[in-house]
């Protein structure tokens, strides 16, 4: 079967900077695809190209097949590819069902009222946040607000979900639920790329793995193969980025 994703030598310099230089990788439907890599090594940039958040110099980025490339983020959220951001990004004065409604009227089938509503509440247990709806999203805890912004990506309906290090920052209880809960995801059938530095989580949930360094890419396999390459050993896990 075709890949869901397919990246093709894509590239971005920022003025002499080669964020991301020649990148080509693919994403199975319904597989979880850790995109790994030191600081700097262009992962963000990579999520923001796949989803138009900025336009790549080269290269070609295809979705189930059709081009996406350079197409805006509103466009590309309905082909069906969704994000969460590094620094998390709800709307704090507005109660966690609306954050989710309002992202619910951004799909390309948008419902409204009280379809809108019930399906806000249905994603907001979805991610463990079940008759929280009524509150305001600036009183969440830094996790909830992570499920929340969780809930709002899935409300577009994706069929590719970009995490950029969602798993960050969590302590090792709300580590094992965040893991469980993307599982759950893959289990729902959704095509996941994670970038991630919490190595626990890339080797519970990630099928496989591509490794950035310098803006290109050093290994793409499985986890396995991936995590025990020398060279990826040397780049990244013999560093300090590595996350245990
Ligand atoms: N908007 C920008 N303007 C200028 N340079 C940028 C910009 N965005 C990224 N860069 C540079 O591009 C390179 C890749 O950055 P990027 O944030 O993609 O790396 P990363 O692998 O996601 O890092 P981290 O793990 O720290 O999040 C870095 O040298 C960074 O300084």
């Amino acid at each position: 079967m075709a890949p869901l994703l397919d990246v093709v030598d894509l590239s971005k310099s920022f003025g002499g900077v080669r964020a991301v230089d020649g990148l080509s990788f693919t994403v199975k439907r319904g597989s979880i695809v850790g995109l790994i890599g030191p600081n700097g090594s262009g992962k963000t940039t990579a999520l923001n190209l796949i989803s138009g958040a900025i336009p790549p110099r080269g290269g070609e980025i295809r979705l189930d097949g059709a081009a996406i490339t350079g197409l805006k983020p509103d466009r590309i959220v309905h082909r069906g590819v969704a994000r969460t951001f590094q620094l998390v990004r709800v709307l704090g004065d507005l109660s966690c069902a609306d954050n989710v409604t309002a992202a619910i009227a951004f799909r390309q089938h948008p419902l409204w009222g009280d379809k809108a509503r019930h399906q806000a509440t249905a994603l907001l247990a979805r991610v463990g946040l079940a008759g929280r709806d009524a509150e305001p999203a600036g009183n969440l805890t830094y996790i909830d607000s992570k499920r929340l912004e969780l809930a709002r990506a899935l409300a577009l309906d994706p069929k590719l979900l970009l995490l950029d290090e969602w798993l960050a920052g969590l302590n090792p209880t709300e580590l094992q639920e965040g893991i469980a809960l993307i599982a759950s995801l893959k289990r729902d059938g959704l095509t996941i790329v994670m970038v991630e530095h919490v190595m626990d989580a890339i080797r519970s949930l990630c099928d496989r793995c591509v490794v950035m360094n310098t803006g290109r890419k050093i290994a793409d396999g499985t986890t396995a193969e991936v995590l025990t390459d020398p060279e990826v050993v040397r780049a990244y896990l013999g560093g300090a980025d590595a996350e245990d």
